[in-house]
């Protein structure tokens, strides 16, 4: 980690950032920085000066790992002054040009002292971007200012609302960037652009002062008012894309000086929030799942998959497929019959065609894909694939009579996988030769959009294979977390209480959409009964006699969904369900489902005294989500994740936890397990043992240690060690 200067005899002092791999600004950068642009200010040798990055960077941004240590600690005295006394005063006030050469990334931090600087010069297809907001705070370096006054306010608005780069190439329209060159001809260019600005031939920018591309005030205002009401819809508990605007509307009112003092005052009061402390712990767990004590780090080198066998053209086969051939690996899809075959292959158009529609893949790009799937109806085209992805329905007998022909039919390399979401992998391969190729690939519907791969390990699958399933689930672009084996695995496994606490409350008399309301207001997309009218009833009540002879103990068998399919609903399906669902209108409560619920709660017979329970808000929220904290607290204790970070990420990715709030795991540390052991302990007494606290839980309560510590006598740890 260093920043290092060197003076050439054109009197240009080149100066170099290096702290791999994505030279973040850590403390000890921004301090080694001020102090060589003041040499080089100092030094009559040096006429201008050139900023860039080493290994093909410039800058990944401010030091992500110091917002960590302050929100844990709470000291806002360890953020440098990067803002005022780096950009402000050395870089962008300078009395020598300074000149920000670009190659790869500047993100952040690293886009906003660039946009300090006089001039930018890029490579092409370098990644500019403001992503802070997905780290629950704003730009801090004068980004909010800056960005607006060089690239005009709708693109600066949606590039740090949205948190997605451009490239260079945009830039250089946009006239973010002045000169698009080749790698090779960077520094050249840029030591030659700052000799010029030195010399007059080129404008001496600064861009805080910049106006001519704000536009009107009132223009401002309009585009500033409709970017909040858009925010409002998009991101509704996400109060720093307000604050986001605020300060931009700052700066465009009282001048960009003011809107950076405004910035930084906001941004201090952001870093600490538990929004942000949440997205920040988010950034890391995300990264952390790709570490994997026993398989990353023993040295193995994934091999390469180019061919896999899907099996099942059914909605999970073909959206594996689709996951596939768009990230070009070749894909045969196996079906019984030509009908089942033909229905497959359409799906698979058809998601092709959706991810066009939704301008997530060119048309060209779907035209390639499609020409790297090819349907048929048996096995002699297994004899070169490197992968079988089995997905058929739910069959024991099945599956296993399937695993033993594609262990016949495979060749010996080859990666035996199953997209079972239930039955135990160690039945599904029990018969086979080979059982440390056996492994489990469960995606999460629709496959071919949602982000979570889990890697279902059995005690015998080989590292190699999990290595290879990791790399496979990275080039489609999903984000893989390796589990070990049990009912419902990571994700279903720690959320099946969520649907059942969801009917407890309601049958003890509290209103389902009052619940639904509360869990989206939570951050969740849709509430729990929304989503059982999205899954479809048949799934429900197949996953819940799964859980139920899994874990009769504390599994609740609630009599609300087979008197709805009984009344002839089934949901999202028919278009009946607690909600009504009409083409082209919003989910709508539908109050003929009140009678329904009455039946329900008389044969439950929950409700004390047969009235109805009152409850707060939040006492509702936690109501639904304190059991499925108690149910994660067992997957930790069974040692089912690696790490605590890993369910974060999968509830984040498999469940659509709100990532604000950090994952299951991350929230309930905040909230604090003592609370959540004694509410729940008090519900048990009441309401009975669906409740009833976890060991585990019980124990992290009363010794006062977050759920996410690791324990070393604990059995997970032992369990770690085995994998
Ligand atoms: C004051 C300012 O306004 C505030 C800021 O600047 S906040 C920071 C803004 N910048 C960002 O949000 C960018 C965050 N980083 C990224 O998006 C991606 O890492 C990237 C696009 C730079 C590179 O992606 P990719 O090549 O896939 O590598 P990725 O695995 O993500 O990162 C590599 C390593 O760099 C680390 N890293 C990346 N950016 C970092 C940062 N800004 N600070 C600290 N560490 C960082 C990652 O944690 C990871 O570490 P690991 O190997 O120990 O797990």
């Amino acid at each position: 980690m260093e920043v290092k200067m060197e003076v050439g005899s054109d009197g240009v002092a080149v100066i170099t950032i290096s702290n791999p791999p994505v030279n973040a600004f850590a403390i000890s950068i921004i301090a080694s920085l001020k102090e060589n642009v003041g040499v080089a200010m100092s030094r009559d040798d040096v006429k201008a000066i050139v900023l860039t990055g080493k290994h093909g960077k410039f800058s990944g941004g401010f030091d992500i790992n110091v917002f960590q240590k302050v929100q844990q600690t709470g000291k806002l005295s360890l953020l440098p002054d990067l803002s005022i006394d780096l950009v402000v005063n050395r870089i962008e006030d300078a009395k020598k040009p300074i000149v920000a050469a670009i190659e790869g990334l500047a993100l952040g931090a690293g886009l906003e002292v660039a946009m300090g600087c006089h001039a930018r010069i890029a490579a092409p297809k370098a990644q500019l971007g403001l992503p802070e907001l997905s780290l629950g705070i704003i730009p801090g370096a004068g980004g909010t200012q800056r960005l607006p006054r060089l690239l005009g306010l709708p693109k600066a608005i949606d590039m740090m609302l949205t948190s997605k780069p451009i490239l260079s190439e945009e830039g250089k329209k946009l006239g973010l960037i002045d000169a698009i060159v080749p790698p090779q001809e960077l520094l050249k260019v840029s030591r030659q652009w700052a000799l010029d600005i030195a010399d007059r031939r080129r404008p001496w920018v600064r861009s805080l002062h910049s106006i001519d591309k704000i536009g009107s005030l009132s223009e401002a205002h309009e585009i500033i008012k409709l970017a909040r009401q858009q925010a409002k819809r998009t991101a509704p508990n996400l109060p720093h894309h307000q604050a986001c605007l605020d300060v931009i509307e700052e700066g465009i009112v009282q001048g960009g000086y003011p809107g950076v003092l405004k910035e930084g005052k906001v941004f201090n009061e952001l870093v600490v929030s538990d929004n942000s402390k949440g997205l920040v712990h988010v950034f890391f767990a995300q990264r952390a799942t790709s570490k994997v004590p026993n398989v990353t780090d023993i040295g193995l080198k994934p091999r390469a998959v180019k061919k896999v066998a899907v099996i099942g053209g059914g909605l999970m086969g073909s959206g594996i497929a689709t996951a596939l051939i768009v990230s070009n690996i070749y894909v045969v899809l196996k079906e019984v019959n030509s009908e089942y075959l033909l229905k497959g292959i359409k799906m698979v158009e058809a998601n092709v065609r959706g991810l066009v529609a939704r301008k997530k893949l060119a048309q060209s790009q779907a035209d390639k894909a499609l020409s790297m799937i090819k349907g048929v109806l048996d096995y002699s085209e297994f004899k070169d694939v490197d992968m079988v992805i089995e997905a058929v329905i739910e069959n024991l007998q099945l599956k296993q009579k399937i695993f033993s022909e594609i262990e016949k039919a495979c060749p010996p390399h080859c990666i035996l996988a199953t997209n079972t979401s239930t039955i135990d992998l160690s039945l599904v391969g029990e018969k086979l030769r080979c059982q440390d190729r056996v492994v489990g690939a469960h995606f999460f519907s629709p496959a071919h959009v949602m982000p979570l791969l889990e890697i279902v390990r059995t005690e015998k699958t080989s590292a190699q294979v999990i290595l290879d399933l990791m790399t496979v689930g990275k080039i489609i672009k999903k984000v893989p977390v390796v589990v070990r084996n049990c009912t419902g695995f990571a994700v279903n496994r720690a959320f099946f209480p969520y649907k059942q606490s969801a009917h407890i409350l309601l049958l003890l008399g509290v209103d389902l959409f009052r619940i639904d309301r509360l869990i989206r207001n939570f951050g969740l997309p849709m509430g729990p009964f929304q989503l059982e009218d999205l899954s479809g009833y048949g799934v429900a009540v197949a996953v819940g006699k799964e859980f139920a002879t899994a874990f009769p103990d504390r599994s609740f068998n609630s009599p609300v969904t087979d008197l709805l399919i009984r009344n002839g609903r089934n949901g999202k399906n028919n278009g009946k369900g607690y909600y009504v669902y009409e083409k082209g209108s919003k989910p709508k409560p539908d109050p003929l489902v009140l009678p329904i619920i009455e039946e329900s709660r008389r044969l439950a017979n929950l409700m004390p005294q047969g009235k109805p329970i009152s409850v707060t808000d939040q006492e509702i929220v936690e109501m639904v989500l304190f059991p499925v904290v108690n149910e994660a607290c067992r997957v930790l204790e069974e040692g089912i994740v690696v790490r605590a970070a890993d369910l974060d990420i999968a509830s984040v990715l498999g469940m659509s936890f709100p990532s604000q709030r950090g994952g299951i795991i991350f929230w309930a540390d905040l909230v604090g397990s003592k609370h959540i052991y004694t509410s729940l302990k008090n519900w048990s007494e009441k309401y009975g043992n669906f409740y009833k606290p976890s060991r585990f839980l019980e124990e992290r309560a009363m010794n006062g240690v977050p759920l996410s510590a690791p324990d070393p006598t604990s059995k997970t740890t032992s369990s770690r060690a085995r994998l």
